[in-house]
């Protein structure tokens, strides 16, 4: 009899041995097919799920059961393990592999070296190079080097000796916890905001708050939120708040005055941090209240110190004058990348003691040499040429709008007082290359002739307003040279302040008078009217041209009679 469409339904074909039985015995069956025939297993699943495209992928030889997909634990796949390969698990094929595999994925066009049987795929130089760039971008990760690289801890906070060697009195303060209010006034990126940060986490530790605001873009009401919080903070916590406000001297007398009481009772311990001198930018009274701390353009050494950090960080290697690079056509999957010692100096001198600027013409270089064709031909090293370039010199010698900008015009009018023609030249050069206004360098020129030299020789006057004409007409670059030609001019002349220091009396005598001033006396007023005639203006004056003999009158009034400003 035949079987009925029912029982065919039923018999099912062992995937082991490709015996058909009924589906009941299957499960037993497989048990014991298993037991006799393992090492035909695997070919026999080969065949059969190659064959008949079963879903079966069966198990691997060696395996105690019969493995289906939705039991399977995914082995991990090879290349996955060797990106995190465990070191003491690595055998020397393991690590050739581990080549291999890296090698595969970063290279493109590369080479394959064949020894023996070791087939290895090594990434070019230049591809290797883009290696490091790509590293080189995650390790910068978006952020400024300098922000990177701002230290959190005074060892790593390099130079500032006078207000933070030993025995100073910020350094006892902060050892004893006790940071009074204070103005940090110092150039830019001498670190007034680290040490800020610094004074902060060192005080965190003692149920302190750090609050920041900059004055660039807080208004008095976050100034008062800061404060409210503050007096919050101490009667329920019993906690402090430090609060630093960055480029203090944008704020307006209004908003530093917000501050005053809360300094003065201890609700906040203010921590200012100016580019200007307090004296003109900072309330008299808030400034009464707090200690100034004047830090200094960073010295050569303390900025190599901080680019040298830096360089370590980004993994970047120091060549010495003597030094070679190390050819990177070795295996090796990250070349090193280098910096002239040179290099790093000239850096550290040109920054002009501002660590931000150093910094970030660090990053510049590194950043333009990964993408430069040359990098791509001769490999990653950083040179003296390649710092010049990324530093746009001229803003970073001269601040136009701050302090620098009258430090540098007072250092050329006495320059040339002192008929220092070198000097002088030095300085208007300092200026002009910074990028200032000729006009005002010319009219600074117009006023020294005259307040300097004066009537030891009058013709400096014409010539500096020459010079400030001539500068009108024509403009920088061009007028650079007549700007040079007057400042020599006056450095030589002879110098005369017998006209300053007259006039300077003159303005003395008016300053101290006591009462009204003196009427002008009548005989030296004009008379252009018939009532004034009759009031008597002009009467008794005495007109020297119809005199041959020198003529005795009054020129000052009675009062005054006999003074002398010259
Ligand atoms: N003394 C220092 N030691 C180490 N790194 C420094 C030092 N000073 C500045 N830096 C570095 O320079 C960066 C800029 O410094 P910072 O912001 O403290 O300067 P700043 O004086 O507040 O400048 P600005 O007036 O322009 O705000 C910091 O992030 C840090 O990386």
């Amino acid at each position: 009899m035949a079987p009925s469409g029912g029982s065919s339904d039923n018999v099912v074909q062992c995937p082991v041995c490709a015996l058909e039985m009924p589906a009941a015995n299957i499960n037993s069956h497989l048990d014991s097919c298993l037991d006799t025939k393992p090492s035909g297993a695997t070919s026999k699943k080969r065949r059969l799920s190659s064959h008949e495209g079963s879903e079966i992928h069966g198990k691997t030889a060696g395996s105690a059961a019969p493995s289906f997909p939705m039991f399977q634990k995914p082995k991990p796949a090879e290349h996955i393990q060797e990106e995190a390969p465990s070191k003491s698990m690595a055998s020397p094929k393991r690590t050739a592999m581990n080549h291999k595999w890296k090698d595969i994925h970063v290279a493109s066009n590369s080479e394959v070296i064949k020894k023996g049987q070791d087939e290895r795929v090594l990434p070019t130089q230049s591809e290797n190079i883009q290696i490091n760039g790509r590293k080189m971008a995650e390790k910068f990760d978006g952020k400024p080097l300098a922000d990177r690289m701002r230290p959190g801890t005074l060892h790593d906070y390099m130079g500032q000796e006078k207000v933070l060697g030993e025995d100073t009195m910020l350094r006892k303060l902060l050892k004893a916890n006790d940071v009074p209010s204070v103005i940090l006034w110092g150039p830019p990126g001498c670190g007034k905001t680290t040490l800020a940060h610094i004074i902060a986490k060192n005080t965190n530790k003692n149920n302190t708050r750090f609050v920041t605001l900059s004055a660039t873009s807080a208004s008095t009401n976050d100034v008062r939120e800061v404060i409210k919080q503050a007096q919050n903070e101490i009667k329920l916590f019993r906690r402090k708040t430090i609060l630093f406000v960055d480029e203090i001297h944008r704020f307006n007398k209004t908003q530093q005055d917000t501050f005053l009481p809360h300094v003065e009772c201890g609700t906040i311990t203010l921590i200012g941090a100016t580019t200007e001198n307090p004296s003109f930018q900072v309330n008299t009274a808030l400034l009464s209240r707090c200690r100034v701390i004047v830090l200094e353009k960073l010295s050569v050494e303390a900025m190599e110190a901080i680019l040298k950090r830096a360089v370590d960080s980004l993994g970047i290697q120091v060549l010495g004058e003597d030094e070679q690079a190390e050819c990177s056509s070795s295996d090796a999957s990250e070349p090193p990348m280098y910096i002239e010692a040179k290099a790093l100096t000239t850096l550290a001198h040109l920054c002009d003691g501002d660590a931000r600027t150093g910094l970030n013409g660090l990053q510049l270089s590194v950043q333009a040499r990964l993408a430069g064709e040359d990098t791509q031909k001769h490999g990653m090293i950083i040179k003296e040429e390649h710092i010049k370039e990324g530093l746009q010199r001229s803003h970073i010698l001269y601040d136009r709008a701050g302090e620098e900008h009258y430090n540098c015009i007072s250092a050329l009018h006495k320059s040339m007082r002192g008929s220092d023609q070198n000097a002088s030249l030095y300085w208007l050069g300092r200026m002009l290359e910074g990028g200032e206004n000729p006009l005002y360098v010319a009219r600074r020129l117009v006023r020294f002739a005259s307040e300097d030299i004066g009537l030891a020789d009058p013709l400096a006057l014409t010539q500096a307003v020459s010079a400030y004409q001539a500068c009108h007409f024509i403009g920088m670059p061009e007028c650079e040279v007549i700007l040079a030609q007057c400042v020599m001019y006056l450095a030589q002349a002879p110098k005369s302040i017998a006209a300053y220091s007259a006039y300077n009396k003159v303005k003395e005598c008016l300053k101290n008078h006591k009462g009204p001033l003196p009427p002008v006396p009548l005989h030296l007023r004009n008379a252009p009217t018939k009532l004034m005639k009759n009031l008597g203006y002009g009467k008794g004056y005495k007109y020297n041209p119809m005199f041959s003999e020198p003529v005795n009158q009054d020129y000052l009034p009675p009062e005054l009679k006999g003074t002398k400003f010259v």
